[in-house]
This record gives C-alpha cells, sequence and structure tokens, in this order.
C-alpha cells in the first residue's frame, strides 16, 4: 500500500479514488500516532514555542519568532530546495517567501485539483501550529510517568528537559504529517465532487456568491449543505475505533509486560505493568482526531469545494448541475 500519493506516475482517475485516498490517510495515522509517541517522550519545554526565548537565536541568526518556527523554517528550507512545496499535497508552514528556490526544474504534476495551478489559497497550517502548541504539545507531554507508575510532580511550567534540538525534530514531523493529512481533505473534496458535481454545484454557487441579494445566512446554510455532503459518519466511527486500536497498541510499554512476563507474573499483571508505563494515552490520540483533525479536515473539504467553480463559465456550471460529468467539461477546457 503506498504511504504517499505517487503523484508524477499514476493516472488521475486512480489518485483520486477514494479508496486509494482513504488508504494514504490509513498510513498517516500511523505516521501520527509514531510521532506523539516520540514527542511525548521529552517534556514540554515551552520555552520552545515562545517568540525571543532563545536571544542566541536572535544574536546568531536574527531570528525573532520561536525556537521551533526557527527549526521549521531551517527544515522547510532545505525541502524547498527539493522541491517538496511544489507538490500539491505539500503545504509548508514558513512563508514562502522566507524559502528558498527549488534546485531542479518545476516537477509536471497531473491536474488533480481545481484550479490546476494549485492557486486555491488553502493553506491552514497557522491553525494547525496553534493547536499543536496550546493543546497537543501539552497533552502528551503533561504526564511523564516515572518508575513504578507515580507521576511526576512537576507542573507543565516547571517541565523542561533542555532537549530542545531532539523535541523540536519530532515537532516538525507532528506538524508536517498533519498539515498533509488535513489539506488531503481537498483530495477527498475533489474526488466526491468529481463522482456527482451535480448534488454540489447549486450549493457553491449559494455558497461562494458575491451578490448582494444573497444573505449571509443563506450562505452558512449552503456551507453547511456542501459540509452535510462530505460527511460519512460510519467513516469516522470506524477511523476513531481503528485509531484507538494503534494507541493502544503501539503506545504500551511492551518491555514492562515481557519482563513481567518473564519474572513469573500472571497475564493480567503483565497487562497492568505494560499500560503503567504507557507512552501516550488512547484517549488523547482519539480527542487529538475527533476534536480537531477531522473538524479541521472537514473545514478544508468545504473551503476548496467553495473554490470549485472558480474559472468556470456559466454555461459549464450550468453543464455540471444539468448532470453532465466533470470529465466531459474538463474536456472542452482543454
Ligand atoms: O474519508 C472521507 O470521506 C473524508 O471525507 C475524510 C474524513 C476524515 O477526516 O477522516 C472526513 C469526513 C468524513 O466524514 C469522513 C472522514
Amino acid at each position: 500500500m503506498p504511504h504517499t500519493l505517487n503523484l508524477t506516475s499514476s493516472p488521475a482517475a486512480s489518485l483520486l479514488s477514494l479508496s486509494h485516498i482513504r488508504s494514504v490517510l490509513q498510513r498517516l495515522e500511523d505516521t501520527i500516532v509514531f510521532q506523539l509517541i516520540e514527542r511525548a517522550q521529552f517534556k514540554l519545554n515551552r520555552c520552545m514555542y515562545l517568540p525571543g526565548a532563545f536571544p542566541e537565536l536572535t544574536k546568531k541568526e536574527g531570528w525573532e519568532g520561536s525556537w521551533t518556527e526557527w527549526f521549521l523554517k531551517e527544515s522547510e528550507s532545505a525541502h524547498a530546495k527539493v522541491r517538496r512545496w511544489e507538490a500539491p499535497d505539500e503545504y509548508p508552514f514558513t512563508p514562502v517567501e522566507l524559502l528558498p528556490s527549488p534546485i531542479l526544474p518545476a516537477v509536471e504534476y497531473p491536474p488533480l485539483l481545481w484550479p490546476s495551478n494549485n492557486n486555491h489559497g488553502i493553506n491552514v497550517n497557522s491553525k494547525i501550529y496553534s493547536f499543536y502548541v496550546e493543546n497537543i504539545v501539552p497533552a502528551i507531554c503533561s504526564r511523564h510517568k516515572v518508575e513504578g507508575g507515580a507521576e511526576d510532580a512537576e507542573s507543565d511550567d516547571e517541565s523542561d528537559d533542555g532537549q530542545y534540538g531532539s523535541a523540536a525534530v519530532r515537532d516538525v514531523e507532528i506538524l508536517s504529517a498533519l498539515s498533509r493529512r488535513i489539506h488531503f481533505g481537498m483530495f477527498v473534496s475533489e474526488s466526491k465532487f468529481r463522482s456527482a458535481p451535480s448534488d454540489f454545484v447549486p450549493h457553491i454557487i449559494t455558497a461562494s456568491s458575491t451578490s448582494p441579494s444573497v444573505t449571509a445566512e443563506q450562505k452558512t446554510v449552503a456551507r453547511d449543505k456542501l459540509l452535510a455532503l462530505i460527511t460519512k459518519p460510519a467513516v469516522e466511527a470506524a477511523l476513531l475505533v481503528r485509531l484507538a486500536e494503534k494507541a493502544q497498541v503501539y503506545g504500551g510499554d511492551f518491555d514492562a509486560a515481557f519482563q513481567a512476563r518473564n519474572s513469573g507474573m500472571a497475564r493480567e499483571q503483565q497487562e497492568k505493568e505494560r499500560e503503567k508505563r504507557r507512552k501516550i494515552e488512547v484517549d488523547e490520540v482519539v480527542q487529538l482526531y475527533k476534536g480537531f483533525v477531522i473538524p479541521l479536515t472537514k473545514t478544508v473539504e468545504v473551503d476548496y469545494l467553495e473554490k470549485r467553480l472558480e474559472g468556470l463559465s456559466e454555461s459549464q456550471v450550468r453543464a455540471l448541475a444539468d448532470g453532465k460529468s466533470w470529465e466531459d467539461v474538463a474536456q472542452e477546457l482543454k
């Protein structure tokens, strides 16, 4: 099962099949759970997220932002040189004007998103960053269990282990996986739109209207209709069950359980040992998806749909509303 969309060698139709897109989202669950576990081994290190907390950064690098933002910029600069941000499924946190140009000429991607020049202007990375700093890191790093299962007595503010480099490496990994996962909503939307354009078109027209005769309330209703069209409760429910299982298994301490087994403890006690030194709480991971990742993916899906008819003529929009397929309309655009 491919981890990434192989955007340059597969035909657009197979790249945009929902089952293919969902398989990529499932693999990203693994990445996200593993990276959260990696970050949770370090303490909160609040200073990493405070602008100006490292005077050395300002002095040596002229950087006024936070440690983690600086490290994001450094990592994303290297990735810019190898064309990462040209891919339609990759979005940097650093403002593009601070990133260098790619070394090699641009890659040719098949037209997957609309408009095909990738200029849909959707980037929710600042929301992802704020939520990560304010909610995710404090949640996963607040409970540092020590030998014997007791919890650290330190408050969050005192929670600092000085591992600013290692923790920042994990921050960058998690942020980038979350960003990719959430922006994938655009591919989901494109796929759903192509499978039944006429269901979406009337609501897109209202939601994106600039006419004074369309009220704010009508626009909100139209957005809600789009939200209802893209929402699949059964898929969300299955995802949360699967995710809980992954967090349960990957986050347990198997070494503790192994040692308990070797010292002849009963099975129940072995399981207790595994849970006592759990690396991440199952509920935290489930809540992260339920309260943040899925809702923001859905916002991206609806934002994308709202712009989906931009650049099309009135007659093309009418043809889609009347049931013509996107492939037929796109053929005329060539
Ligand atoms: O798989 C889909 O159909 C999606 O739209 C993705 C997703 C998700 O974020 O996982 C979002 C909305 C749906 O209700 C189900 C799942």
